[in-house]
């Protein structure tokens, strides 16, 4: 397996573009499943999670291309209703078909999804939501047999946590359902709203997506569109981070800077300066960070969970206490182990990690257990003093698309060997 080589430290200039943006990509593809005829998605990244759900897609029956970021999906020709288990495995994601097969085939078989292990990832809100909308649901030895006999149908949803897949799933199922869906407290990410612009643009009657309250009537029929997937806010949010301990001056453009507005006051209470346009933004690092005093992790418009472990990075070498507080996982605090190997000091109990910044870190190898975990070791190990060496790269590979030669475009010291 290839592992990456940074070799630091080294300042990043210059400009980066961000890829369209794995969250809202994958529920696209699943969602164009719903439609009469060919959708087509641009901006769609390379990474491992496309792939595979473009070999769901295959598997249902779909006809799908891929032209560098364009993906063209003809949904016409499907024809099955089961995703074989090696699949549903890969990613969390392939739960979000769940909604769209059952929509169009009135029958799904499945079982439970993959994904960045962050400690327990039930799916019961999805299920008790389908369930409520006259879906049949059968747990029997891992897998779901689920069948609407009389079809899918519109109801009220209070969900007791602003799921985002769990919203995702209910806004696909209802598109085509008989009657209206409500659902309270639904998630408020971009991806929702993304998620709703392209099923509008198909014919949906979608209102509301980005609030607490999403409205849905369902409609006979969806056709296809053209649509162009938002930039990846996480992806953004590495770069700065990334920018941020090196002490760089660097532009993130292609990027809706409102969808990074929870992250930016962090990294200006570490002392970075902003200069912000309508679709990028340049960001100005001091040479030394200064410290962050809490980070919560929270739902959209909060602090993002998956923002948690590159920010964590970045603070390792900060000039003072910074506290981070997960309430989204149990367990995503796997990269604290390695940053301690680059010599951070870093304290965890329970939900909440204390970093004592240190005033140097140095190269070792390290290992990434889940994806934003990875993308922690990146960042530390460009201000790390030697070689870091990188392995578990799969996690990486499911989220950044060519991240080392982002990098090393940007003045990074960073091989795949
Ligand atoms: C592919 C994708 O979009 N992944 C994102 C999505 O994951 P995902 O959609 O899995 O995240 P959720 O918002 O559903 O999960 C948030 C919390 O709700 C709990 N929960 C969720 C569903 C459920 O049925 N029951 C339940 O208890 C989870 O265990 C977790 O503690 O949102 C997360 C939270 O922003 C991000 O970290 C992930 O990157
Ligand atoms: C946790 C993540 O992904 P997934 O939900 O696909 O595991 C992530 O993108 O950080």
């Amino acid at each position: 397996m290839s592992e990456l080589f940074i070799q630091g430290p080294n300042k990043l200039s210059g400009e980066i573009c961000i890829h369209g943006a794995k969250n809202s990509t994958l529920p696209l593809m699943a969602a164009s499943l719903l439609c009469d005829n060919e959708c087509i998605l641009h901006n769609c990244p390379v990474l491992s999670d496309v792939d595979t759900s473009l070999k769901i897609l295959r598997y249902l029956g779909c006809r799908v291309q891929r032209s560098g970021n364009d993906v063209a999906i003809d949904p016409s020709s499907a024809d099955q209703c089961k995703i074989p288990d090696s699949l549903m495995r890969e990613m969390r994601s392939s739960i979000i078909f769940l909604g769209a097969i059952v929509s169009r085939m009135g029958k799904a078989e499945l079982s439970f999804p993959g994904g960045c292990e962050l400690g327990p990832r039930p799916i019961d809100l999805h299920l008790l939501a389908l369930r409520k909308m006259g879906v049949i649901i059968e747990e029997d030895h891992g897998c779901l047999k689920c069948s609407a006999p009389d079809g899918v149908k519109g109801t009220c949803i209070n969900l007791s946590f602003p799921s985002v897949g769990a919203t995702e799933n209910i806004m696909i199922a209802a598109s085509c359902a008989k009657g209206t869906t409500i659902i309270t407290n639904a998630a408020r990410e971009p991806e929702i709203w993304d998620l709703a612009d392209f099923l509008n643009s198909c014919g949906a009657k979608i209102y509301g997506a980005g609030e607490s309250t999403v409205v849905i009537e369902g409609v006979k029929s969806l056709s296809g569109c053209e649509h162009r997937v938002i930039p990846d806010r996480i992806a953004a949010s590495t770069f700065l981070a990334a920018a941020a301990i090196t002490g760089s001056t660097l532009t993130v453009s292609q990027i809706i800077p409102e969808h990074i507005a929870p992250v930016i006051p962090i990294l200006e209470e570490c002392g970075c300066h902003f200069d912000i346009s309508k679709s990028s933004m340049k960001i100005t690092a001091p040479k030394r960070l200064g410290r962050v005093k809490s980070v919560r992790t929270m739902p959209y418009p909060g602090f993002p969970t998956d923002a948690q472990a590159p920010v964590m990075a970045m603070t390792t070498l900060s000039d003072g206490t910074s506290v981070f507080i997960e309430t989204i996982f149990e367990s995503r605090y796997k990269h604290v182990g390695e940053l301690l190997r680059l010599g951070a000091n870093i304290k965890v109990e329970g939900r909440v990690a204390i970093v004592e910044g240190v005033s140097r870190l140095s190269g070792a190898p390290v290992e990434a257990a889940d994806l934003r975990g990875g993308a922690a070791l990146v960042v530390a190990g460009l201000a790390a003093q030697g070689v870091t060496q990188i392995s578990g790269l799969k996690h990486l590979d499911r989220g950044y698309e060519s991240l080392e030669k982002s990098l090393a475009s940007l003045g990074a010291d960073i091989k795949r060997i």
